[in-house]
């Protein structure tokens, strides 16, 4: 798909979204990519499920974009397979693609149209286009209609794509890195809308980010990426419930063997210590090492979490 053809997604039938049984708007499953011979993506998995606002995590280079491209079917994928409602990703029908909004980290398509003819233009292609938002939102955000999009600042650009995509009301909206370009009172403007659209009209959002802080206001979900995987992904408000990171001391350490009961993230400290990040189901007990004597447990924040995955 060019990035035109990306831009635009023909009017189409509607899409009976509450149908019962219909798929997680965005699936990827065990999906590998290489470039150059570098593996880019390494098994890498993701479920969004319906109403979730699903915040992705990770480093520079980890792959976040890479994924939410193959999610999108705009990268085809080594191995793997990527769903968006249930269907793949690189045969997307116009119905789906009619449904969907996406903001890409640095926004081109269309670059040498003015603000309003590009917005014009688009929403043409979409039943549900809310022109009174893309004007109300155009005026608020001081941004200028009759601007060719490749004069406007990066920040002005990406804040004139993240209209094209809320403006046709999608029912998934994917951002990457939306934030990346912006200051923080557009930040916490965008954040704030995400977080209201998913409250009041069900919409699902998956957005990448590095701001830890971004996820705590927005997110319901989060997915830490890590190297090509997809380490980890749990519910915000169960995180602290269902999260601990245990300081195992160097003799108790030479007497694990194996892995640890529900292990994520390990790291060996400098005295032969072990700093073992461990997850449970809701509900169930932690695993004996977790109450072992000498072995040191703490509750985790969501930033700690973040470093003791990503390290
Ligand atoms: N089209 C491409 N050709 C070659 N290498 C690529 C391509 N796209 C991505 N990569 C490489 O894949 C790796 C992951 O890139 P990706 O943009 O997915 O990471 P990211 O987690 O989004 O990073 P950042 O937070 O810095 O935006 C990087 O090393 C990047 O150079």
């Amino acid at each position: 798909m060019n990035a035109v053809a990306n831009a635009i997604a023909p009017a189409a039938a509607p899409l009976d979204l509450s149908q019962p049984g219909i798929e997680p708007p965005l699936a990827a499953t065990a999906i590998d990519k290489r470039y150059d011979g570098q593996t880019v993506l390494a098994g890498a998995s993701l479920q969004l499920e319906p109403g979730a606002v699903l915040g992705l995590i990770g480093r520079n280079g980890a792959g976040k974009s890479t994924l939410i491209r193959v999610l999108l079917g705009l990268v085809e994928p080594d191995a793997g397979q990527a769903r968006v409602w249930g269907q793949s990703s690189l045969m997307l029908d116009d119905a789906r693609k009619a449904r969907l909004g996406y903001v890409p980290q640095q926004p081109e398509a269309l670059s040498w149209l003015k603000v309003g003819d590009m917005l014009d233009f688009v929403g043409r292609f979409y039943p549900r286009w809310d022109a009174g938002f893309v004007a109300a939102t155009l005026d608020r955000w001081g941004l200028p209609r009759n601007k060719v999009l490749a004069k406007l600042s990066p920040g002005e650009r990406q804040r004139v794509a993240i209209i094209r995509a809320l403006a046709p009301r999608p029912d998934l909206l994917v951002l990457d890195e939306p934030a990346a370009a912006l200051d923080p009172v557009a930040r916490r403007e965008l954040l704030r809308e995400i977080a209201q659209r998913a409250g009041e009209s069900g919409t699902s959002v998956l957005f990448s980010t590095h701001i830890v802080s971004d996820l705590e206001r927005a997110a319901s979900h989060v997915a830490f990426m890590h190297e090509g995987r997809v380490v980890l992904q749990t519910e915000l408000d169960t995180l602290k419930e269902r999260h601990l990171r245990l300081r195992v001391p160097a003799s108790a350490a030479a007497q694990l063997d194996g892995r640890v009961p529900g292990e994520v993230a390990r790291r060996a400290l400098a005295d032969g210590a072990l700093s073992i990040v461990i997850v449970r189901d809701e509900g169930d007990a932690w695993p004996a090492l977790a109450t072992a004597p000498g072995v040191h447990a703490d509750v985790l924040s969501l930033e700690d979490l973040f470093v003791e995955v990503a390290e």
